[in-house]
């Protein structure tokens, strides 16, 4: 079916818009009343994601309640890995948590690349279901996370703040590493090949943690990887006009604002930046921007948060290619009444 909100596609395409499209990282979450009762129903986030129904509603509820230009289909990074055999589960309170880790060479080789259709078809089913609901209303982002960023969710054994385990082996066993790496960018590449299939309209790939390498360790164990998923994916062609069909890719590395001219070379279509960006430093209409507003600026009062969302409208200018969004995911305790303040200004003050 023909889209009725198409501007957030033609953003990625660096295409004019009649204003600013917006989204959220992490728009379907806890910030939502209607999302906490979902979920106490549901019992635990796992069930959600794989339960088609439930995530296809996780998705349509941040849609319901507000004027946002793109959804993202509600299920998590760390689904890959779970289908690896991992175990993946939630503590309250404590974020991810696998059963097993990945501690060496045996354990890398042991295993298998998921295949999409069958055990991460929920997310597949999920896609399909969600693109019928929304009947054309806005376009269905798909995700996964890059390589690197969910090799330390296996190998760190859940989340952290050192990366002590995985830069260990950084140093010490690379090529145990880059054969994790090289193992993740083949399933990555099936999964979002499967979600592209299924109907999602564009893909971001979420680099969450690749702020944490140097320089050079950050083209050797990420951005290569993610260069080579991009490759491998059947997007379609880009043309000079707007092209509905075609499929484009975000890169989010966060924390990776210095390397913005590297990141540009990996063929993705956009780029995401957190808040440390100035966005007036970056070339313009080369490839997308998408942020950067930093989500914490949602706690401040409707004058605090209009004026920030200008500075960031200011700071791209009336350039093409600007998908307006958070520097990150939304805080969970964020006021529901600021999401619309700052919907309503990036729509108004960017009219064409
Ligand atoms: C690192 C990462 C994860 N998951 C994700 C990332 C990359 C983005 C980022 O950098 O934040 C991506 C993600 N996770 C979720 C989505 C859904 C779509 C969306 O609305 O953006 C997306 C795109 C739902 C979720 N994923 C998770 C929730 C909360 C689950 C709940 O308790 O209901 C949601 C809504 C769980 C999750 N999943 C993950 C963590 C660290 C957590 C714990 C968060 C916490 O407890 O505060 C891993």
């Amino acid at each position: 079916m023909p889209l009725k909100n198409d501007r957030y596609l033609r953003a990625l395409q660096c295409q004019p818009v009649d204003c600013t499209p917006i989204w959220m990282m992490r728009q379907a979450g806890r910030y939502l009343p209607e999302y906490r009762h979902l979920r106490a129903q549901a019992g635990d986030f796992m069930t959600m994601c794989k339960t088609p129904e439930l995530a296809c509603e996780a998705t349509l509820q941040p849609i319901r309640r507000y004027d946002l230009d793109a959804a993202i289909i509600f299920s998590d990074i760390l689904t890959i890995p779970d289908a690896m055999g991992l175990g993946l589960y939630f503590e309250q309170g404590e974020g991810p948590k696998f059963k097993k880790s990945i501690n060496d060479i045996s354990d890398i080789k042991q295993l298998a690349i998921p295949d999409p259709e069958s055990e991460l078809g929920y997310v597949m089913d999920a896609i399909r279901l969600t693109k019928r609901e929304l009947n054309g209303k806005v376009p269905l982002i798909g995700f996964s996370g890059s390589p690197w960023t969910l090799a330390t969710y296996m190998i760190e054994g859940g989340s952290s703040k050192t990366f002590t385990k995985i830069k260990k082996m950084l140093y010490s066993d690379p090529l145990s590493l880059h054969l994790l790496l090289d193992k993740l960018s083949d399933s990555i590449a099936l999964y979002l090949n499967a979600q592209i299939q299924a109907g999602a309209q564009s893909i971001m790939i979420f680099d969450s943690w690749g702020g944490v390498l140097s320089h050079t360790s950050y083209n050797e164990f990420s951005l290569y990887y993610m260069t080579k998923i991009i490759s491998l994916l059947n997007r379609g062609k880009k043309q000079n006009t707007f092209t509905p069909d075609y499929v484009p890719v975000t890169l989010f590395t966060k924390g990776g604002g210095l390397w913005f001219e590297k990141i540009m070379s990996s063929g993705c279509d956009a780029i995401g930046v957190d808040w440390t960006v100035d966005l007036s430093s970056l070339p313009k209409e080369k490839v997308a921007i998408q942020g950067n507003l930093d989500p914490t600026v949602l706690y401040g009062n409707r004058h605090t948060i209009e004026e920030s969302a200008n500075q960031v409208l200011k700071e791209y200018g009336h350039y093409n290619g600007h998908i307006f969004n958070l520097g990150h995911g939304i805080n969970q305790d964020t006021p529901l009444e600021s999401v619309d303040i700052l919907i309503n200004v990036v729509h108004q003050r960017s009219k064409r």
